[in-house]
């Protein structure tokens, strides 16, 4: 087969962060290839599903600054396409008061200056009905929060991509990737060259990476995303402003649990742990264990007793960890043409339009707008594994 080389850049995975970046890169002009392993739209990766929590509350300083201008990014293309894909709600965190994350979370929003609530235990439940506030919690609402309708946000930066001259290439698998001035990238259908190519596959991300030498230190988990039932209807409604929450350090299950308000099936509320089991990305539906279900049935008797603590659905998606939860946005260590985005670790949608600029800045040569550094490849010093 001869190479097409027809494009400048080739980016690897269209979830959110490589639909992004080949957004910003087409914007910048750049004749881009986005391809996709399955058939678009499809549900076996982590960017599926209608919803995502965006908000700025952060233990770090580094994801409030970029969430500020993501913010903006978001509402760029909400108005560039003319559709809503964010919805205010406001985004409840209670933990131990006195505990580090609940600590941590409202002085990094205090010295942001991201507007906020502070509730006691004794305005509470005026506030925020049928949720239950366990002695010692602290909670806060971080007022910028809200919701995200994830499928359509992908569905609309596909199409302005697409729209800019950008080319996708679903059910296109990516077999072989060779180094070099010029990147070949080999598919299930063809070889492409470019100048430079971007790895966003998501819990595929070593499998890809391995081509090139270098294994990450990622752990892919499988999510039981699971809906569960108002025992009275509209209880917990995104339409009456009921808010997304995190509990980062929860009292009664000793994990980290999230929900977000009733919406994309009627009657129904999201709520799962921040936590699952490794798994291979190729065999999700093999592994079934669902002992996450037993801890979020507790938390809910108590904490939410507005639902039935019973799953009325269960959903599978899947999250790629790195060590310290941060994400990896980087260049590849030897070839610097072959830029990553990688290890979301459950907390990446929100950053989309965010990582696709910083991404797109990288495989252009560009300084990157933001301090890279939590992000780099090289703070895995000693955990690196040689894939060759
Ligand atoms: C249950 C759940 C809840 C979450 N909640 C939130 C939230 O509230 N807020 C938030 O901000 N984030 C949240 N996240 C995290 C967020 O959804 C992820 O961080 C984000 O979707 C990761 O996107 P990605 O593009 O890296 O990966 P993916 O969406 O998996 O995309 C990678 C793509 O690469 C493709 N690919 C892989 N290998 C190849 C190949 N060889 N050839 C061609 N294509 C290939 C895959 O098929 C896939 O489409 C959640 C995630 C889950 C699972
Ligand atoms: O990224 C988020 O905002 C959520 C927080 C809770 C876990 C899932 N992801």
């Amino acid at each position: 087969m001869s190479a097409s080389t027809d494009f400048d850049c080739i980016v690897i995975g269209a979830g959110v962060q490589g639909s992004f970046t080949a957004y910003q890169l087409a914007k910048k002009n750049q004749r881009t290839l986005l391809l996709e392993q399955f058939v678009l739209p499809h549900s076996r990766g982590s960017s599926h599903g209608q919803t995502r929590i965006i908000r700025k509350a952060y233990e770090e300083d580094f994801y409030t600054h970029m969430m500020g201008e993501c913010y903006e990014l978001w509402a760029q293309l909400e108005k560039e396409a003319g559709v809503k894909l964010y919805r205010q709600t406001g985004l409840l965190v209670t933990a131990p008061e006195k505990g580090r994350s609940f600590q941590l979370i409202k002085n990094t929003l205090q010295r942001n200056k991201v507007p906020i609530v502070i509730l006691t235990p004794d305005n509470f439940s005026q506030h925020i009905p049928n949720v239950h506030l366990s002695e010692g919690d602290g909670a806060l609402v971080d007022v910028t929060a809200g919701v995200l309708y994830a499928d359509r946000a992908l569905r609309t930066v596909q199409s302005q991509f697409q729209k800019l001259g950008g080319v996708i290439r679903d059910q296109e698998k990516v077999t072989d990737v060779k180094p070099g001035a010029v990147v070949t990238v080999t598919t299930s259908a063809g070889v492409y060259q470019a100048r430079s190519i971007v790895i966003t596959a998501g819990p595929w991300a070593n499998t890809l990476l391995g081509h090139t030498g270098l294994h990450l230190p990622l752990e892919v988990q499988k999510i039981n995303v699971c809906y569960w039932k108002e025992k009275v209807p509209g209880s917990y409604d995104l339409k009456r402003r009921f808010p997304c929450f995190v509990v980062p350090e929860c009292q009664e299950t000793d994990v980290h649990i999230y929900g977000l308000p009733s919406n994309e099936y009627p009657g129904l509320m999201k709520v799962c742990l921040h936590i699952g089991k490794k798994t291979d990305p190729d065999q999700r539906d093999q592994q079934s264990d669902r002992s996450d279900i037993a801890l979020l049935k507790r938390y809910i008797s108590r904490c939410l007793p507005g639902l039935e603590p019973e799953p009325a659905v269960v959903e599978s998606c899947l999250y790629t960890m790195t060590p310290d939860r941060h994400f990896v946005l980087d260049r590849h260590p030897t070839y610097k043409n072959i830029v990553i985005g990688a290890g979301f670790s459950g907390h990446g949608f929100k950053f989309g339009p965010i990582v696709g600029k910083l991404l797109s800045e990288l495989a252009l040569g560009e300084v990157p707008s933001y301090n890279l550094s939590p992000f780099s490849v090289a703070r895995f010093q000693g955990k690196l594994q040689s894939a060759l």
